[in-house]
């Protein structure tokens, strides 16, 4: 009685889960009878669940099967059966990439079990697949060659990731993304990542939120998930990236360098995925950011290693701990300052060398500055930029006129500071010309905003995550996603052997600039604001027309616009403007 209960009640419990799996029991559950319909379904739901594993027999039964009806109807095909056995063979090993077998032990072992499969059926073709001795020559090679298929890594890994997945419906609606689909996935070296259809309505930034639900809910380690929005920009597509192995785990020792010249993007170090993470610095202000310890220096030692390997670049720097970190390349970089004087004087040197640019590209009708051997980009790096402003900052106003002006004529600067915060950037517009932002671990979310910029860290730029010295984030026009990136590793033996490897194919200065700075003395500078005042009070009744206060103040024209609104000028006529007397008549 007691048996007979416990039967029912296992019954009603797979017709249960039937159900939920969508499958209708073909009669009355409580019908004994109906087990037969259960143990079927069953039966085929363990065969496809395991399919992978149970690859090897399948293969060996459609052999034999394939083999008893051969010999029976076409015995004389058995050529035909093995040349075709050769020929995908040879394909799979010469063309195995096509079908995703990237490795060449991948494309032998499908060559292999091809070549085997078809020479064995061409045989069982000819004389019956029953006959003495290739019942048991199927039989050892089926285990000989399933025990490399059982043992592969990536196919356990990916019928491994095929199962997460197949429960995504569940694990999407206890993370809040009910409704979500996954359209792809793919396995890879580290991980895996997969694309999610979001439902009306959901965002990025939902699936954004939801990562640490998704690494419980995966099952993965903390910190492995990543949430990023597909390059295409669809908005309702996520990727959705776990990372089981971290290729960062270890220290990457620096390759050497990337680059021979400045109009190529310099390879900073790997992405999560071992694909190499590549800036473009030409004509573009950088800024690298992090906490103490971050791997700001380890970087910049990167950055040195290439660009000066590269011929159409001088280096200038500023290292206000006394040389202390850019000593090293100093045999390298054209001019080092460690004072907050030689800091002053070489940020107003570059503005000169910039002007001089600039006037020699307008004798010449050109737009901008190509750098070459003979006329050398020219990059200041400014190391712990927040010294440079609480110790000189004079030099400030140099380094922002460099920020504002100096893309045209390829002069320009890579800032590294700690904290990018309006006080250690100093009242320029430094920060906000930064076209390359180089983030490394941050104490808190908020600096990552100060870092990246408004808002990024609510979409999905996380740099207080990163768990190691050297892991950045890039933002800057062609990285507009958060890709996690570790920087090569350089040491000071390997920064010694470079610098003194590259000193000797540095650049000089063109002549262009050698010039400009051995024009005589300018005149003590005067700041725009005078020059407009100036003009202003010079004006006749008339005013004076806004085209010569831009090319007097050699400002923007909004900058004229914003200064003459500020009360101290009027209006004359359109387009022409006087200064206001003191009592504020005209
Ligand atoms: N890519 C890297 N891989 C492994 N270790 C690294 C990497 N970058 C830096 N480190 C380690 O982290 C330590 C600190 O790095 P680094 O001096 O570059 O930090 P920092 O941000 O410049 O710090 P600070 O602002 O105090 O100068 C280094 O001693 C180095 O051992």
């Amino acid at each position: 009685m007691t048996r007979h209960r416990t039967a029912r009640h296992r019954m009603r419990r797979n017709v249960r889960r039937m159900r939920r799996y969508g499958v209708q029991p073909i009669a009355s559950a409580t019908d004994d009878l109906d087990l037969a319909p259960l143990v079927v379904v069953s039966l085929a739901r363990g065969i496809w669940r395991y399919r992978s594993e149970l690859a090897p027999l399948t293969l060996t039964v459609l052999c034999l099967l394939a083999g008893t009806v051969l010999h029976r109807f076409a015995v004389t095909w058995w050529p035909t059966v093995a040349v075709l056995a050769g020929g995908t063979a040879t394909a799979l090993a010469l063309w195995g990439r096509w079908i995703n077998l990237t490795r060449p032990i991948e494309r032998g072992y499908a060559a292999a079990v091809s070549a085997f499969a078809g020479t064995w059926l061409a045989l069982a073709t000819a004389a019956g697949p029953f006959t003495t001795p290739l019942p048991a020559t199927l039989g050892i090679g089926a285990v000989a060659l399933a025990v490399p298929w059982w043992a592969h890594r990536r196919r356990r890994a990916r019928v491994r990731v095929e199962r997460t997945l197949a429960a995504w419906p569940e694990i999407a609606e206890a993370v809040g993304l009910a409704g979500s689909r996954v359209q792809s996935a793919v396995v890879d070296l580290w991980g895996y990542r997969f694309r999610l259809a979001l439902s009306r309505g959901q965002t990025v930034e939902d699936a954004v939120g939801r990562t640490s639900a998704l690494e419980s809910a995966l099952g993965s380690r903390r910190g492995a998930v990543r949430v990023q929005p597909v390059p295409t920009k669809h908005a309702n597509r996520a990727d959705i990236r776990v990372i089981e192995t971290d290729p960062h785990a270890n220290a990457i020792t620096w390759p050497g360098p990337s680059v021979t010249s400045i109009t190529q993007p310099v390879k900073l170090g790997l992405l999560e995925d071992g694909s190499p993470m590549r800036v473009p610095l030409l004509r573009r202000h950088a800024l690298f950011a992090g906490m103490s310890g971050a791997g700001k220096s380890g970087a910049l030692n990167v950055l040195f290693g290439d660009l000066t390997a590269c011929r159409d670049v001088i280096v200038w720097a500023v290292d206000l701990k006394r040389g202390m970190e850019l000593m090293p390349w100093a045999s390298c970089i054209d001019r080092l300052a460690t004072t907050p004087q030689e800091a002053e004087a070489l940020l107003a040197d570059a503005v000169v060398i910039l002007d001089g640019r600039a006037d020699d590209l307008t004798r010449r009708g050109e737009r901008v500055w190509e750098p070459s051997p003979d006329r050398p980009a020219l990059l200041v790096v400014i190391d712990e930029y927040a010294e440079l402003t609480s110790e000189a900052p004079r030099a400030i106003d140099h380094a922002d006129s460099i920020a504002r002006r100096g893309r045209a004529s390829a002069v320009n600067l890579i800032a590294a500071t700690q904290r990018p915060s309006q006080h250690a950037m100093g009242k320029s517009a430094v920060r906000s010309q930064m076209d390359v932002r180089v983030c490394f671990r941050v104490r808190e979310a908020r600096d990552g905003d100060l870092v990246l910029g408004q808002g990024m860290v609510k979409a999905g730029w996380h740099p207080h995550k990163l768990d190691a010295p050297g892991k950045f984030l890039v933002s800057s026009p062609e990285h507009d996603i958060p890709r996690r990136a570790r920087t090569f590793l350089l040491d000071d033996t390997g920064v010694r052997a470079t610098a003194e490897r590259h000193a000797e194919v540095r650049p000089p200065l063109d002549a262009v600039s050698t010039l400009a700075l051995e024009r005589p003395e300018p005149p003590p500078r005067v700041s725009a604001e005078d020059t407009l005042a100036h003009a202003l009070e010079q004006a006749s009744a008339d005013g004076v027309g806004i085209g010569d206060l831009i090319r007097a103040t050699g400002m923007r024209r909004t900058w004229v616009y914003q200064r003459l609104q500020e009360g101290r000028a009027e209006q004359v006529s359109r387009g022409r403007w006087r200064a206001l007397s003191e009592t504020g008549d005209p």
